[in-house]
């Protein structure tokens, strides 16, 4: 199995170091202003600590090109020194005033790092959050999100390497300064010596996240197999179904994969910064090379000639320490592009969509109008040409096949998906121009695959949004969806916590499970409320309390329950006393499919032969 690779990687493949190196101003900026915002005390210390430390190398320095002098020149080097006794002193302290400062900056960087990777990180969760529900159902929005994950988390690195890169440089600026004064060809020579070497490094590195971005929808495979072979959610089906060595070939098959794009990249980058490394050397020797022959055709003197041979070496071990964290920072700063990469990818997905508001005690009527649904990248429409009025005080019921399209028209209606084509108004107020979250403030919605938080029994059903009453309402919400009985044995009632995988958490069975999911949304004291195939895990007793509640909970609230419970054509069928006929493909609408009239919820439990209508 390969999955295909998204518009996302393309477009990183096809970034030129040159084009990636324009860029790096902008991603360095951006990370100053994530520092910046997290915590200005540790930026403005880091600033500070930095510009120390390199005035402090360049006085070092200057101060060691006068002992050496001292040392080299005269007859008594005691007396040279104590004639230059000043310039001992402050190369002692501005050596060791820079380690200091060094230090300094070190700290600081470290106490930014960890707040940048947290704000980078809440960056991605908002822009995650405010995106459409449907942005999910793309695959390039997934695949940036996998990669800026990776880029948030190494918003810490890049201010650590952006740190050592300047206490580098600056080292390297003072010695390249001392070396230039004593003889002016020797800097030149330095600086060809180090190009080979640090395009070597860039090159390498772009080479080596070009594959990473390659190998990102397989990455993500991968891990997908992983996690489907040892979570507990899944553990029983990979035994019962004696999946696991299946599992663990396609593990293998997708890692060789993934090894061999992984082998052939960092072989293209050996290969590369072995032709800067050598090039390098061969700079190097130069170096010394002319050293040697100025001092031998006496254009140098033996003392200039030492002091020059020492800043020299600070120079080449400055250069190696810039290279290397240069080239560091140029991968970081290639996954931190990933990271600004997922928020503009994010952006145009972000629910902008009107300042309309519902009136207070709305919505009256929901109003489905020609309603069309594609899913991004879809080939056919989920739905076509649907209508349907849904009042407050009715049930609708949508039935149909699996695939029918119920699920899409429920998230539709509520306002999770905007329809391709036609219109859902809420009290003539189309749903495309309303505030998302005032709308979505009236739903309350049972998912098919609801989540298993892993919070308190009490959260759990309040969502983190408790009523004003408190318990006493949350107690009645799981009353009413016959999760009661779940609570009284909990160990600690509300209390518990359901994190089944930490300590002190405790399990429950799926329909306790979907017991809870119902009550969440009967706590919700909201006009919509949509219920997914409520009572898919449930018990016959639990059905039939929630059936018989339904009616009760339904009043004054518009519901629509989605159930794939009667034999029906291939498309949902709407029934409700107002629907107009819901069709999601080309197949017509109808009530006439369905074996149950269309009704009420007053209607409803008054017309059941069984405990439950819709399975009958
Ligand atoms: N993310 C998606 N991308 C593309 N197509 C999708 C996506 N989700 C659903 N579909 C397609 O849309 C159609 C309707 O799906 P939907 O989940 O609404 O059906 P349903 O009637 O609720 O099915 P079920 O009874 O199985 O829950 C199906 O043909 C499905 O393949």
């Amino acid at each position: 199995m390969r999955l295909a690779s998204g518009r996302h990687v393309e477009a990183s493949d096809n970034l030129s170091t040159a084009a990636i190196a324009r860029r790096l101003p902008r991603t360095l900026s951006q990370a100053a202003r994530l520092g910046w915002r997290t915590d200005r005390r540790a930026v403005l210390a880091l600033l500070a600590c930095q510009i120390g430390a390199t005035a402090l190398t360049v006085t070092a320095l200057a101060a060691t090109a006068r002992v050496l002098a001292a040392v080299f020149t005269g007859d008594d080097i005691a007396a040279g020194l104590r004639e230059n006794l000043t310039a001992v002193v402050v190369l002692a302290l501005a050596a060791s005033g820079r380690y200091l400062l060094d230090a300094c900056a070190r700290a600081a960087a470290a106490r930014l790092a960890p707040k940048a990777v947290r704000e980078a990180d809440l960056e991605v969760i908002t822009a995650a959050t405010a995106a459409e529900l449907v942005a999910y159902e793309d695959p390039d929005f997934a695949d940036a999100h996998a990669a800026a994950s990776d880029g948030a988390e190494k918003t810490g690195d890049l201010i650590l390497d952006a740190q050592l890169l300047t206490s580098a440089a600056a080292q390297l600026a003072a010695a390249a300064t001392v070396v230039t004064v004593l003889h002016p060809v020797v800097l030149p020579l330095l600086v060809l010596s180090v190009v080979p070497c640090a395009w070597g490094a860039v090159r390498g590195a772009r080479i080596e996240h070009a594959a990473h971005h390659r190998n990102l929808a397989d990455s993500r495979l991968r891990s997908v197999f992983r996690s489907y072979s040892t979570e507990r959610n899944t553990a029983d089906e990979v035994r019962a179904g004696t999946m696991a060595a299946f599992l663990i070939r396609q593990y293998r098959l997708v890692s060789s994969r993934l090894e061999a794009e992984q082998l052939r990249a960092t072989r293209q980058a050996l290969m590369v910064q072995g032709i800067g490394d050598a090039l390098t050397a061969v700079g190097t020797a130069a170096t010394w090379g002319v050293l040697v022959l100025l001092v031998s055709s006496g254009r140098m003197e033996l003392a200039v000639a030492g002091t020059a041979a020492l800043a020299v070496r600070t120079s080449m071990a400055a250069l190696a320490t810039t290279v290397r964290a240069g080239a560091r920072l140029f991968r970081t700063s290639l996954s931190l592009d990933d990271w600004a990469r997922f928020l503009a990818v994010a952006k145009p997905w972000t629910t902008r969509r009107g300042p309309a508001l519902i009136a207070e005690d709305g919505p009256q009527v929901i109003t489905a109008r020609d309603v069309s649904f594609t899913y991004p990248g879809a080939y056919r429409p989920a739905l076509e040409g649907v209508s349907l009025d849904l009042k407050r005080g009715e049930v609708i019921a949508l039935v149909g096949e699996n695939g029918a399209g119920k699920s899409t028209l429920a998230r539709i209606l509520t306002g999770l998906y905007l329809p391709t084509s036609g219109s859902v108004r809420w009290d003539g107020v189309d749903l495309a121009d309303a505030d998302p979250d005032e709308a979505l403030s009236k739903v309350a919605l049972v998912p098919q695959d609801y989540t298993r938080w892993p919070l308190a029994a009490r959260e759990n059903i309040t969502l983190g949004q408790p009523r004003p009453d408190g318990d006493p309402d949350v107690h009645a919400a799981a009353e009413a969806a016959g999760a009661d009985g779940v609570i009284a044995a909990l160990p600690h009632g509300l209390d518990t916590s359901l994190a089944r995988s930490w300590w002190g958490g405790h399990d429950l069975s799926g329909g306790q499970w979907q017991r809870l999911a119902v009550a969440r949304a009967f706590h919700r004291d909201v006009p919509v409320l949509v219920m997914d195939e409520p009572t898919a895990a449930l018990d016959a007793r639990a059905e039939h309390r929630i059936y018989t509640r339904l009616r009760a909970l339904a009043e004054g609230r518009a519901t629509v329950f989605v159930t794939i419970g009667w034999p029906t054509p291939a498309s949902p069928t709407a029934s409700s006393s107002s629907t107009k006929g819901a069709s999601p493909r080309p197949a017509p609408s109808t009530n006439s499919s369905a074996k149950e009239p269309p009704r009420s919820s007053s209607s409803y439990s008054s017309s059941r032969k069984t405990d439950s209508p819709w399975r009958p």
